[in-house]
């Protein structure tokens, strides 16, 4: 990491706390009250808001909007591309979850229209949805990973960045995030974080936030870091699953400076 990216990280996080943006999300009902929560522990605003009528009014006075198709439904297929296409002509940034890209062709055909049409400044999957959107090989089984090959999802995730001109996130044990040129891996992390739903959902929601007050790629690196070391710290102080994702939420409202510096292991690729 060189110090202007530490640099970065840091005032990223105090802009965001000073300034606490908007934040448009249309996301999952399943992690939907955790994104807010996890905004709100960061220091953005969130606003939760999907009807097709009124999203493009929203987005257009947001910091960010991020879109999540985990859930996918009619109002939300519509509000996604309306708020995505408003978004764009607005100058907000957009942050893009392709949840479930694997599983359907109505998720891999919304995901595709909106790469073309509205393409998001961050661009966020696991291993296998970043793959299928690339086209290349993968596996997996509903929402999950089966198998990573990390060496190889780099090169994909670097050539996807690249055509797309935007920043690709690839989450794991070992998290990636590329804009084609720059490529950070960011190694902290528990395996307890993909036992708990929704937690790349959460990731997600936080490169929304940051993506209001900083560039995508530090503000992907930051989202996803942020994650990594409060699951390390939530899994210090929980027992099981239900006092873990608590846990979660009160180390992301109290990490500090210091220990987000002191935990942080990313390294440049
Ligand atoms: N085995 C692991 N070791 C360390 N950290 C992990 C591991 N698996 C996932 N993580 C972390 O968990 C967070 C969520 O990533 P994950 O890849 O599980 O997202 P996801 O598949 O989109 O999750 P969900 O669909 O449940 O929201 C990231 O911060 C990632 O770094
Ligand atoms: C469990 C689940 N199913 C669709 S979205 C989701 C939340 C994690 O992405």
């Amino acid at each position: 990491m060189t110090p202007q990216l530490q640099n970065a990280l840091l005032k990223a996080r105090n802009d965001l706390r000073e300034t606490a943006p908007l934040i448009h999300c249309i996301t999952n009902p399943i992690a939907i009250n955790d994104c807010a929560n996890g905004i709100l522990a960061v220091g953005g605003k969130p606003i939760m808001a999907e009807h097709p009528d009124e999203v493009e009014e929203i987005t257009c006075i947001a910091g960010a909007l991020g879109v999540n198709i985990g859930n996918i439904t009619d109002a939300r297929r519509t509000s996604v591309l309306t708020s995505a296409k408003a978004a764009k002509t607005a100058g907000v940034p957009i942050s893009f979850d392709a949840v479930g890209v694997t599983c359907s062709a109505l998720r891999r055909d919304l995901t595709h229209t909106l790469l073309r049409e509205a393409c998001p400044e961050i661009l966020k999957g696991n291993d296998a949805e970043i793959r299928a959107i690339a086209g290349a090989h993968f596996e997996s089984r509903g929402i999950d990973v089966l198998r990573t090959n990390t060496a190889e999802t780099i090169e994909i995730a670097k050539m996807l960045a690249s055509t797309l001109h935007c920043v690709v996130l690839v989450t794991g044990k070992t998290d990636i995030i590329t804009n084609g040129e720059t490529t950070e891996l960011c190694e902290n992390g528990t395996p307890r974080l993909s036992l708990v739903t929704g937690t790349g959902c959460m990731v997600h929601a936080l490169c929304a936030s940051y993506s209001a007050v900083t560039d995508p790629f530090t503000a992907a690196v930051l989202a996803v870091s942020t994650m990594g070391i409060c699951g390390e710290l939530a899994e210090r102080k929980s027992e099981g699953l239900g006092s873990f994702r608590i846990a979660l939420l009160d180390a992301l409202s109290l990490l500090s400076d210091d220990d987000y510096t002191r935990l942080l292991q990313l390294r440049e690729v």
